[in-house]
């Protein structure tokens, strides 16, 4: 029995790759809920936290069984099968009033002339999640099935207009809300969202104000949007409509949206944000309600499972090379300088790896998957010490999720139930300062930490390119009746998921990825321990 995605909300779950005795991504097996360890289960503000740990890893597939792989791929399919209105509504579609012939006359959709122009996407169109062939399990990155790492097709769907839609533009009343911490290319989202809806035909557009919390709290009132008042937005960082964690309980939500009369609501935001926001679509599911409910992930971290890359994360890690390049300065121009830099990344290190591995000015990355030794003769800081005798200076790159081990645990959670992590930049810092002193080195330590300015930079070009389709296909989802769902970008194609194969686990680095050995040939940093 494969593991069916819950309708329950799940939240925070750490679940390390390389904990797995698998390789690959945890999210192509399917494992039975036995194989959990409920090891934490928590209500706050209403919502249900559950820490999930995998304590075994073996996928529940009987490999023995001729006809695995068809049985794998129809459980693939019913997983990755997009929640639609029609499951439990009685709605019939109508030609769809987008289009991109000539503006004003969409009736003429079904006409020969604008079948060859081919503007729309079917419902059967799909795109495939994996492409590599690996040879064995131990090729460099193989992320496997079976033992034999045979090719198993794995398609999603996707993204883009349909040709049949499932609202009447004009009664449309659409709502936009960002849930979390800021990223970079909310606005362009936000501006691309309120265009493409008023594509369609959409006059009521409405902006929910500071996260989820604008669903509940008095005197947040919704912001009315139009092309007028979204134009300019992206030249700034932040989001027009503010965000926020935290917040009211599902079913204020979802009373909320039905006294609003919302029957659009597009959710921009990271992996507890998705898990609200499927919580919405079940609720709304629950009482019938005719609302579609679509997610664009917002991570400035990366750390959504399946997507090649979420929108802002290119940016931070062109914004984080300022910083690192600063450091760089500053350990080279110093006596026995150590310049050390602290980048974002709660627990994934995507960010300090590409950061690293752009610069190439880093001597040692530390991140949250790749346990690592401070103390000894294979620590840090004797490395450090070997990097100021052969090259006079060192620059250090840490994520924050890294070296929790080694401080003191505070236990407090934010108000979205995240744990608050303890600092390692101030305490490694702190080490390296000790260290030179306790040996009677000289060090010149100089500590950068840029995570506020990279959050609140405005999209860069390449992330506003992805911003604009990402923001647009929410739009195209929600028209083609589809609810529960998310956009993003798989294997270079657009595509829609179901929310919640995409928050099953944050998304982390594999210490055994070709990336992350990239990361150490270009540091030259050996095995710490
Ligand atoms: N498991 C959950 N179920 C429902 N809502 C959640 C859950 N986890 C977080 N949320 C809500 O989603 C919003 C954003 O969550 P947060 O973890 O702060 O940011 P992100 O979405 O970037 O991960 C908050 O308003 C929070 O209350
Ligand atoms: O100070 P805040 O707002 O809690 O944000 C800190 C967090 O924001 C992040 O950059 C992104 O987190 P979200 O995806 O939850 O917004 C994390 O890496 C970091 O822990
Ligand atoms: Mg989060």
């Amino acid at each position: 029995m494969a593991f069916a995605p819950s309708t329950t909300a799940v939240g925070p779950v750490s679940i390390r790759l390389h904990h797995l005795h698998w390789s690959g991504n945890v999210s192509i097996f399917s494992f039975s809920q036995s194989r959990f360890r409920r090891s934490d289960k928590k209500t706050r503000n209403g919502f249900l936290f559950m820490d999930v740990k995998a304590v075994a890893a073996k996928p529940d597939i009987d490999f023995e069984d001729a006809n695995w792989k068809k049985h794998f791929q129809e459980d693939w399919d019913r997983r990755f099968n997009l929640p639609h209105l029609t499951d439990i509504l009685d709605v019939m579609p109508r030609p769809t009033t987008f289009s991109l012939k000539k503006r004003g006359s969409p009736e003429n959709i079904n006409g020969a002339s604008n079948d060859r122009r081919n503007d729309y996407v079917y419902n059967d169109d799909r795109a495939l999640l994996k492409v590599i062939k690996y040879s064995s399990p131990n090729s460099a990155g193989a992320e496997c099935i079976d033992p034999d790492c045979s090719w198993v097709e794995q398609w999603v769907h996707r993204a883009g207009p349909r040709k049949q839609i499932y609202f009447e533009p004009n009664e449309v009343k659409a709502g936009i809300v960002t849930c979390g911490g800021l990223c970079p290319g909310l606005n362009d989202v936000i501006r691309q969202i309120v265009f493409t809806l008023e594509k369609y035909g959409v006059q009521r557009i409405v902006g929910i104000p500071f996260g989820y919390r604008g669903f509940s709290e008095e005197g947040l009132e919704e912001i009315p949007l139009s092309r007028r008042v979204v134009q300019n937005i992206n030249l700034q960082g932040g989001s027009l409509l503010g965000v926020s964690r935290g917040g009211p309980n599902i079913s204020e939500i979802v009373d909320n949206i039905q006294a609003r009369g919302v029957d659009m609501l597009f959710v921009l935001g990271g992996n507890g944000t998705h898990a609200g926001a499927n919580a919405i679509h079940n609720e709304c599911r629950k009482r019938r309600m005719k609302v579609s409910v679509v997610c664009v992930p917002k991570t400035i971290d990366n750390d959504i499972l399946l997507m090649d890359k979420t929108f802002g994360f290119d940016t931070a890690v062109e914004e984080a090379q300022r910083a690192i390049n600063s450091a760089y300065i500053e350990a080279h121009s110093a006596y026995h300088g150590i310049g050390l830099v602290k980048l974002m990344g709660r627990d994934s290190g995507f960010i300090a790896m590409h950061a690293s591995l752009s610069s190439g000015q880093i001597d040692i990355c530390l991140i949250p998957e790749v346990p690592f030794g401070l103390e000894g003769p294979y620590g840090v800081l004797r490395h450090l010490e070997h990097l100021i005798q052969t090259k006079g200076h060192a620059v250090v790159c840490v994520a924050e999720g890294a070296g929790q081990d080694f401080m003191q645990k505070s236990n407090a959670t934010d108000a979205s139930g995240n744990n608050v992590l303890s600092d390692f930049g101030v305490h490694i810092q702190h080490k390296i300062k000790k260290h030179f002193k306790d040996i009677g080195v000289p060090a010149d330590v100089k500590y950068i930490d840029p995570t506020y300015m990279i959050r609140a930079c405005r999209a860069n070009a390449s992330d506003a390119i992805l911003c604009t389709v990402l923001g647009q296909n929410a739009v195209h989802g929600a028209f083609a009746g589809f609810s529960g769902i998310t956009t993003g970008i798989c294997n270079t194609h657009y595509v829609y998921l179901p929310i919640p194969e995409v928050i099953r686990s944050p998304r982390c680095v594999d210490p055994n990825s070709r990336m992350w050995h990239r990361c150490l040939t270009s540091t030259g940093q050996p095995d710490f321990h």
